[in-house]
């Protein structure tokens, strides 16, 4: 459970937003203000009536006046109240977008760290269901509660001026409810928080089996998936009930204290009325004063609650705007000239945060040359992704360091390592757009030379045969695409990048072995003055590779051509027999490369 703050303290937080539409606000809190005045004004025209006008001998031009006064105050009230929310709406709705917009540039600057902790119901419900919760409260809730603890304090203000006696029981009755409100607010806010972060929970369970749909019929986990999906519908049900309950209490309470000083109100002001210690126009208007600020007060548990929730809403808000960014651009980037590519791991430790005594790759020394393809192989779990992902800083390192040229690479500005650095990963993830522009998302040049040269390494023509070839949307993660469509597309787009260093996570793993053969023949052509770093999973990945690098265990335990490490290191042997599907006799493969190799240099 997250920590509570002092409630005006989390409010606050919302100025530097709302600031721009105080003026607004201000106009729309006096509307309200002046409606609510214009309301506790009808009882004081009803107590002139009473008094004079309907008394013997009061005339009934004087009863006409009154009935006038009355219509028209009427109107300028419902006019007010029209024109409140006339002054509230459109700014309030800009400050929701606004902060939406925020939230969403904050979680794109995030690092990958944060949104591996982070399950992603938890940051659309933040997105969506706080910030429209939060509209609300500017245009309606805030203004609301100042103007019902104005007309409450106005209201006893009048009353006091009309019977001291009357009044103090009506004050007597809002000790206690001073009390409940306290008491209220310290439930209600812990209930509030968990509904909300439970909904979140919840917005994560569906996103998680629309975006699995396919495993969980394929494994007939769907009644698995709704039961466990019950399970949460019903505790965010239970606790919806005990927030309801809360409130209910809360307005039971601020509803039968009024109506009960109403009632003792009522007795002792006939026996003043009846001592001629008051007027029964002060009496009538009295009681008319009474009833204007009782529905403020019986509203005030709806009104307590709608600030309790807009103040999680801010907490929770800010939860995610206060995580800062740790991967960033130095104060004084270095400017790259022309690079050759040289990529260098100097004594690399990386472990990830919630595991930072575990490293999972321990002091890697690794050196690519410009231009040079080294494939990375190891067991899984061995660390691949994670050593690829520390070239374009999707992590950092913990200890050591990473050039590229001879330069670290956190003293380049991010963006620009980020295009230096291209990548592919294995499980691609395409954006609900067309092919060309997911293909040219990170190309300097948005060409259709470009386009047209990076569909063909990838082999992926089947593009042109889409329906409206490259301007195809492709859905939503390319799920309308095959696996091994979707790979050849990301992989396009990690060329066209043209970038000078490119990271590829076992790009291939998802194609056919004659489009594999296919990519690998025109892959050879622009590998060769790029410097790349490719996860091979298969012996054919391998074989793109000038030299290999074996990983194990965290840490580099040899670097040399596959022929090489076929001939001296064990371990390499077993990782690349286990890459097979078939048994693979390793030794006579050995002694056809090495016949190989004595034939070229002969
Ligand atoms: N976000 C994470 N937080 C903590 N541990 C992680 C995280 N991601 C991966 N790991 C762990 O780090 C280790 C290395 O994972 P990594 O994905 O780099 O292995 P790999 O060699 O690429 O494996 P594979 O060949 O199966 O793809 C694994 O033990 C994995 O469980």
């Amino acid at each position: 459970m997250a920590k509570q703050t002092p409630f005006f303290r989390s409010i606050s937080r919302l100025y530097p937003h709302v600031r721009p539409i105080i003026p607004r606000l201000l106009l729309g809190l006096l509307c309200a203000l002046l409606a609510s005045v214009v309301a506790l004004t009808i009882p004081q025209v009803l107590r002139v009536l009473v008094n004079t006008a309907l008394q013997p001998g009061g005339s009934a031009e004087a009863v006409w006046t009154s009935a006038g006064v009355i219509l028209v105050l009427g109107v300028a009230e419902a006019g007010l109240v029209a024109l409140r929310r006339q002054f509230v709406i459109n700014p309030a709705t800009t400050v929701e977008t606004r902060m939406r917009v925020s939230l969403y540039d904050h979680l794109q600057e995030l690092t990958v760290s944060f949104h591996d902790r982070w399950g992603s119901g938890q940051l659309l419900s933040r997105a969506m269901t706080d910030l429209n919760f939060l509209r609300r409260w500017m245009a309606f809730g805030a203004i609301m509660l100042v103007v019902t603890t104005l007309t409450v304090v106005i209201g006893i203000v009048a009353m006091f001026a009309m019977s001291w006696q009357l009044a103090l029981i009506f004050l007597a009755a809002a000790v206690p409810i001073i009390i409940n409100s306290f008491r209220f607010r310290t439930r209600f806010s812990k209930v509030a928080r968990r509904s909300q972060d439970q909904a979140g929970d919840l917005a994560t369970t569906v996103e998680e089996s629309v975006h699995g749909i396919r495993v969980l019929k394929a494994f007939g986990r769907s009644r698995e998936a709704l039961e466990n999906f019950n399970e949460q519908a019903e505790e965010l049900r239970q606790t919806e009930i005990e927030k309801a309950r809360h409130q209910a209490t809360f307005t039971l309470v601020v509803t039968l204290l009024p109506e009960l000083a109403l009632g003792a109100g009522l007795v002792v002001g006939v026996m003043l009325c009846a001592s001629g210690e008051l007027s029964i126009g002060s009496l009538v208007a009295f009681f008319a004063t009474a009833a204007v600020i009782a529905s403020p007060v019986e509203f005030s548990g709806m009104l307590l609650a709608m600030a309790l929730t807009a103040k999680t809403a801010v907490d929770r808000h800010y939860e995610v705007m206060d995580t800062r960014n740790t991967i960033t651009s130095p104060a004084e980037p270095r400017r790259p000239g022309e690079l050759a590519g040289a990529l260098q791991f100097t004594n690399a430790t990386f472990a990830f945060e919630d595991a930072p005594d575990k490293p999972i790759l321990k002091d890697i020394n690794l050196d690519v040359r410009p231009g040079e393809t080294m494939a990375l192989v190891g067991i899984t779990g061995s660390g691949k992704s994670a050593l690829i992902q520390l070239v374009p800083r999707l992590y950092d390192v913990t200890s050591g360091a990473i050039s590229i040229d001879g330069v670290d690479i956190r003293d380049f500005e991010v963006e620009e390592l980020r295009r230096i650095v291209g990548v592919a990963f294995e499980d691609t993830t395409l954006f609900s757009n067309s092919v060309r522009d997911n293909v040219l998302l990170g190309a300097p040049v948005r060409s259709e030379e470009v386009l047209d040269e990076a569909l063909d390494v990838a082999q992926a023509h089947f593009a042109y045969s889409l329906p409206q070839g490259v301007d195809t949307l492709i859905g939503e993660e390319g799920l309308s695409l095959s696996g091994g469509q979707r790979q050849r597309i990301a992989l396009a787009r990690a060329i066209a990048a043209r970038p000078r260093v490119l990271v590829l996570d076992d790009p291939l793993s998802a194609l056919d072995v004659h489009t594999e053969e296919l990519v690998e023949a025109r892959l050879r052509e622009v590998l060769a003055d790029t410097t790349t770093l490719i996860v091979a999973h298969r012996p054919s990945t391998v074989a793109l590779a000038d030299r290999v690098a074996l990983l194990e265990n965290g840490r580099i335990a040899a670097v040399g051509t596959h022929t090489e490490l076929l001939g001296r290191n064990q371990h390499y042997r077993y990782v690349i027999a286990s890459l097979d599907r078939e048994p693979r006799d390793l030794d006579t493969e050995l002694s056809a490369l090495e016949d190989q190799a004595e034939e070229v240099t002969r």
